[in-house]
């Protein structure tokens, strides 16, 4: 008998596999305490609330672009518990501790798929350090946010999340729809990369309904997974390649549009990205004409982004690790510490009337 030989058809463009440890494992080893579990779940609550026009306090999602450096993190953190404490009868702050990052092609992908930020890609690591640096926030008493990218990761830290952002390059794709309509927490879609809010709309109806799609359990089995719909969601404006669209018209009108599709018209500006032409020195001028918008009377405007770090600016990256500059990004260039804290300082005195 002729013995044919064996002919490979997968697996072609893969070089390697390393498993993961399931959800379960990694929650019981990094457990997360009852306190951080009902701080969670307050923070939660509060922003539903902001959404849907209970709580008249603007919500701000401020922080680094990405966590690449922890002890810069933490850093980050204490300084803006401090500023979230003297704001918050006013402004409800939660930090941006963002882990994985999008890329308009390549580039570093964020502290989960390559915690070393040397090319190893250590995901099981990264998983940890992530679930880890999202109870030290807690613990330092700030609501967390982020952006979730890959639809396997919510499973490993999402009950250490308050607000999470689908982002510009993800709200398209039926795969994030999906995933967001299993998600426990308010959640904002951006508008696309061109601009056009459609696709932001279609994907806060998309999410709202049950859906069925692939994903993990808990034991780390792929599994059919079917959701209840997250009524939580909203739109976040990040502008696009005609510019920025923010303006008060364009808010209005993007107003309509939700309500016209029956969704809450609730919408978060984003001070950073094709808004501020990533000039971060723009954005102080974006977050007070979200305020100025509030105090014209437009009930849909929720909230806003800061892109903002300890230092201004970005630096290059790759380069050499011990050559980097301790509190700069090493994605999207951030507002500096000292201008954050005035500009919501800022924002909180030109609140007043809303409160009187
Ligand atoms: O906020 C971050 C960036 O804008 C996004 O991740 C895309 O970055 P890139 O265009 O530098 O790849
Ligand atoms: C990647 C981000 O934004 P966008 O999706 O708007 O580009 C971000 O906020 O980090």
């Amino acid at each position: 008998m002729q013995v044919l030989p064996v002919i490979t058809t997968t697996d072609i463009n893969i070089e390697s596999f390393r498993e993961l440890p399931s959800p379960e494992e990694l929650l019981t080893s990094i457990p997360k305490t009852d306190a951080q579990a009902d701080f969670v779940t307050k923070a939660r609550n509060n922003i539903h609330r902001i959404i849907f026009g209970d709580d008249p306090r603007l919500l701000v999602v401020v922080g680094p672009c990405s966590i690449h450096d922890l002890e810069a993190g933490r850093e980050y953190a204490r300084r803006l518990v401090k500023l979230a404490e003297e704001l918050k009868d006013r402004i409800y702050i939660v930090m941006r501790v963002y882990f994985e990052k999008p890329r308009t092609t390549v580039g570093w992908k964020g502290l989960i798929m390559d915690p070393q930020l040397n090319g190893e890609c250590d995901i099981p690591e990264g998983l940890k350090i992530a679930r880890c640096f999202l109870r030290e926030v807690i613990d330092i008493g700030l609501p967390t946010a982020t952006e979730l990218l890959d639809p396997i990761t919510p499973q490993y830290i999402a009950d250490l999340i308050c607000w999470t952002a689908i982002g510009a390059r993800t709200t398209e794709s039926q795969t994030h729809r999906q995933m967001a309509s299993g998600l426990s927490m308010p959640l904002g879609f951006k508008n696309s990369t061109d601009g056009s809010i459609e696709a932001a709309i279609n994907a806060i109806k998309a999410a709202s309904q049950q859906q069925t799609f692939l994903g993990i359990a808990d034991n780390g089995r792929a599994s059919a997974v079917t959701t209840k719909g997250n009524p939580n969601c909203h739109l976040v404006l990040r502008g696009g390649k005609s510019g920025p669209n923010y303006s008060a018209d364009q808010v209005k009108d993007y107003a309509k549009q939700l309500k016209a599709k029956g969704l809450i018209p609730a919408i978060m500006v984003d001070c950073a990205h094709d808004n501020s032409g990533k000039d971060p020195a723009k954005s102080p001028a974006i977050l007070e004409e979200a305020v100025q918008q509030i105090l014209d009377g437009n009930t849909a405007m929720i909230g806003a982004m800061v892109e903002s770090n300890l230092q201004h600016g970005a630096q290059k990256f790759p380069q050499p690790l011990e050559e980097l500059t301790y509190g700069v990004s090493i994605t999207d260039p951030c507002l500096g510490w000292e201008d954050t804290e005035s500009c919501l300082r800022e924002a909180y005195a030109k609140l007043a009337p809303r409160f009187q």
